[in-house]
């Protein structure tokens, strides 16, 4: 849903939680959004990934982890068409995307919003029209509803009204994922994906960020694929967590379940020092409230 560039923000979200769209729906429930099944992708030399499961139910955040070099881009790229793969099937929506015709996979692209790493602005525009890039690309729209519509994400996703104008130069790197966002939700996707959204930012700045996030997948019904290295943001927004890893998804589920899982990697991550101080941290909070 939401594809149509006149519906509000405040109707979208009016229509999912009318349609249930926004609850707490147990395990049994959940709808796949985003099917993965035996991708193998490769460059010419060794594979990067090899028969790789994935799934990606509606309205969850799925924290993307793994080492450097694992191949996080490049599944995203290739779940995003971007690169070619070796055999494996990607569904999207419920829908095979090979067998799509080519108007049904502008449709599917159309619901799809991404925030590439640093951002990925184009230099010579403002941020109105870094926002617009996908709606001149998918919609025939006069200027005005462009521009009113540009204008609703730019306040959505936080940022100050005169941000509008001004080039990404001008921008700071907090300001710079932002006006991102704002163009990954230019059309009203259903889902996202970000790449590391939080790297560059100092701590307060991804907090923030990582806030927005929850915040609009609670308001949006918006489902969030993020790619990330920063324990903070697994721990405070993510639903559920899969780490890639030996050329597949090594393990996926809940922190509980990665702590248990016996790999050095896994181990390592989770279990470092980092990760206890903030784990233990959030641990010491609860117990008193
Ligand atoms: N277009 C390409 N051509 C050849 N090799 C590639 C290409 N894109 C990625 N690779 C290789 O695939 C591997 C995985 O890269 P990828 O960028 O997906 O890792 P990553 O897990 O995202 O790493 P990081 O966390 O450091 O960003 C690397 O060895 C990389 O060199």
């Amino acid at each position: 849903m939401a594809s149509s560039p006149f519906s509000t923000q405040r109707s979208i979200i009016e229509e999912r939680a009318v349609s249930g769209e926004i609850d707490n729906r147990t395990e049994e429930d959940r709808e796949t959004i985003l099917s993965v099944r035996g991708l193998t992708v490769g460059f010419g030399g060794p594979t990067v990934l090899e028969n790789l499961d994935l799934d990606v139910y509606r309205g969850e955040i799925l924290g993307f982890v793994g080492g450097s070099g694992t191949g996080k881009s490049v599944l995203m790229r290739t779940v995003l068409r971007l690169n070619a793969r070796q055999a494996g099937t990607i569904s999207i929506f419920g829908r095979d995307f090979d067998n799509l015709s080519y108007e049904d996979r502008l449709a599917v692209d159309m619901r799809v919003g991404v925030l590439f790493q640093q951002g990925a602005l184009f230099s010579g525009l403002t941020v109105l029209e870094n926002v617009q890039v996908p709606m001149r690309e998918y919609l025939d729209l006069p200027k005005a509803m462009m521009d009113d519509l540009a204008r609703l994400k730019i306040e959505l996703v936080g940022l100050r009204p005169e941000a509008a104008e001004r080039y990404p130069a001008e921008l700071s790197g907090g300001m710079i994922k932002r006006a991102a966002l704002a163009r990954a939700l230019a059309l009203d996707p259903d889902l996202v994906f970000l790449d590391e959204p939080t790297s560059g930012l100092d701590p307060i700045g991804a907090a923030e960020f990582d806030e927005l996030i929850g915040r609009l997948r609670d308001t949006l019904g918006l489902t969030v694929y993020m790619v990330t290295h920063d324990l903070d943001s697994l721990h405070a927004v993510c639903d559920r967590i899969a780490v890639l890893g030996k050329k597949k998804v090594l393990v996926e589920g809940t922190l509980d379940k990665m702590l248990a899982f016996d790999d050095p990697w896994v181990q390592s991550y989770f279990r470092g020092k980092r990760s206890r101080a903030i784990f233990e941290n959030a641990a010491d909070g609860q117990q008193q409230r």
